[in-house]
């Protein structure tokens, strides 16, 4: 069967303000249907490269480009301009939830449908009953319809993140970014969000591509894993196949905090820890 290919990544360098190189000659592709762990070091470039896909930040004019769905996010240092459109496609959850907290759930989680709408529509945040038929749908689908008309401000954190996904599903994504999701969550909260996005990517074949810090989460939800290390893609393959020795690498001084001692993911390690500075990234199958 033919792989569609939902985000393509060439080439694409940032360099910060002071000379400071945040991502390094990233190139990956995303197919339709993966659901993808980011993972890297504080620092690494997870939530920079994030916010080059979604067109929110430009990189280096060294002739990177990003596209979506074969449309251009940007090329060359320049967010394309039509971005709108693209970004149409593309759903976004942040690790604070990014929802406005005086407006209610349902509000929140229709105006993902607002690029779809008409302007005058939009502005007034007028919805039909059948969107906001779709909306309560989505709702009950990331399990809290019963909050639909409760504050978003009012509900727990983990509710929040799930309203957020509720969102993507009403925009339709089909790409959805997560950028440190569950950062803030307890363990059950975390562990319902992940289920919520896995059932996002499984029943709506969206790629789902999501900035993970827990290790663990990244292998047990997310069959494909791309490690970042100073802005460079060091790894990119199974999850199942990342040693307990890569990840002391990758982590470097947050190994302890990030692995722990006796970390239940922990695998056998590699027999030859091979530091990560020296692997070069495994090319994705196209
Ligand atoms: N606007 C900016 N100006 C200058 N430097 C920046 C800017 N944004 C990010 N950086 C730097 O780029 C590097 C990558 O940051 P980024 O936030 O992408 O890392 P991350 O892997 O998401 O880290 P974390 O896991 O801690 O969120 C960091 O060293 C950061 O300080």
């Amino acid at each position: 069967m033919a792989v569609t290919i939902m985000v393509e990544i060439k080439g694409l360098s940032k360099t910060f303000r002071g000379g400071f190189r945040a991502l390094d000659n990233v190139s990956l592709r995303f197919a339709q249907g993966e659901m993808v762990a980011l993972i890297g070091a504080s620092g690494s470039g997870k939530s920079t490269l994030l916010r080059h896909i979604s067109g929110l930040m430009a990189a280096d004019s060294s002739g990177g480009t990003i596209s979506i769905d074969g449309k251009s996010v940007q090329k060359d240092g320049q967010v394309d301009r039509n971005i709108r459109a693209v970004r149409a496609n593309v759903g976004f959850v942040f690790q604070q939830f990014n929802l406005v907290g005086r407006l209610p759930v349902l509000t929140n989680v229709l105006t993902g449908g607002l690029s779809r709408m008409p302007l005058w529509r939009s502005c007034f945040k007028l919805f039909t009953a059948e969107e906001k038929a779709l909306g309560l749908e989505a709702l009950a689908r990331v399990g809290i319809s019963d909050h639909a008309y409760k504050r978003a401000s009012a509900i727990s954190g983990g509710q929040q993140q799930r309203a957020a996904i509720a969102r993507t599903i009403v925009q339709k994504a089909r790409v959805v970014l997560a950028d440190e999701p569950i950062a803030s969550l307890d363990p059950e909260s975390a562990r319902r969000v992940m289920q919520t996005l896995a059932d996002v990517n499984q029943r709506d074949k969206s790629t789902v591509i999501v900035s993970l810090h827990q290790v663990d989460v990244a292998l047990r939800f997310c069959p494909r894993t791309v490690a970042l290390h100073k802005g460079r893609v060091v790894y990119d393959g199974p999850s199942s196949a990342l040693t307990e020795a890569m990840l002391r690498d990758l982590y470097g001084s947050e190994a302890e905090d990030i692995l722990g001692g006796s970390n239940s993911l922990t695998r056998p390690a590699a027999a030859v820890p091979t530091p990560f500075d020296s692997i070069p990234a495994m090319a994705v199958a196209a």
